[in-house]
């Protein structure tokens, strides 16, 4: 493994974001808010220093593109803003390896909250089906946040959120009958997206919760219209 003092921390938390995607949504904690079709958004209501920290929770089911594509269409900084409305600014600080960079995102300001930054490793791996040798591989991409010597300290003016989120992947194949090559009509993803952000700094509760549920059933829709748009009529990669 690539010998970066960041890299203990990106092995065991990838990890534990597979587990934890893996888990779904069983154990009655978590509460439905949005619906879309295939598309559902649960969330667990939790505040820390009395700030909203709530725990997201998406599953979707995305016909005609594979776990590989989605999540590398969700690491590559090169298409982000094509896909992430709310971002203003993008910078990557380090390259750590082809799979892992470090990244800074201003995010447009949010009414009523005050403009926020981000900084965090991005990390997308394949991860070999223990379970289900028939299955197909399953993907995942993780954002972390972090500290690096390159990003400014703020000092008074951006509010800096915390942040981990990760999106887990898996492509089931359904063999055409006749025996034929298997085309995109053929493939389905199972998508499990997993998000908690600390807001970093003071945000009316009731306004943070208001904004949690118009950004992201908005955000996870438009993503995943934004893959299958990019690889329809493309080779698959599996
Ligand atoms: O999945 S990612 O890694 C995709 C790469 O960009 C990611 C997702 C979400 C955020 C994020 C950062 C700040 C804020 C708030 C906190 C107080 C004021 C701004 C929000 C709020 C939840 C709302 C939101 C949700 C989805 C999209 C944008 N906005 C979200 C950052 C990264």
């Amino acid at each position: 493994a690539p010998a970066h003092p960041l890299w203990p921390e990106i092995e065991r938390v990838t990890l534990e974001q597979l587990q934890y995607a893996r888990l779904g949504v069983e154990g009655g904690v978590w509460q439905l808010f949005a619906e879309d079709g295939e598309m559902k958004m649960y969330k667990r209501e939790e505040e820390v220093d009395g700030l909203a920290v709530d725990p997201l929770k998406a599953v979707h089911t995305v016909k005609g593109v594979t776990g590989r594509e989605m999540t590398h269409y969700f690491f590559s900084p090169d298409v982000r803003f094509e896909w992430e409305t709310t971002l203003e600014q993008m910078k990557v600080l380090e390259t750590i390896a082809d799979d892992t960079l470090v990244i800074l995102q201003i995010h447009k300001r949010v009414w009523p909250a005050s403009q926020r930054d981000a900084l965090f490793w991005s990390h997308v791996r394949r991860v070999p089906n223990d379970t289900d040798r028939d299955a197909q591989d399953i993907w995942i991409a993780c954002n972390h946040s972090t500290e690096h010597h390159e990003a400014p300290s703020n000092e008074g003016k951006m509010v800096r959120v915390s942040l981990t989120v990760c999106l887990v992947c898996q492509t089931s194949i359904e063999p055409p009958a006749d025996g034929g090559p298997v085309t995109r009509d053929h493939l389905t993803c199972k998508i499990t997206y997993c998000s908690v952000v600390n807001p970093g700094g003071w945000v009316p509760t009731s306004a943070l919760r208001a904004v949690y549920k118009r950004e992201y059933p908005k955000f996870l829709k438009r993503f995943t219209q934004y893959v299958k748009d990019r690889c329809d009529k493309q080779p698959i990669l599996f």
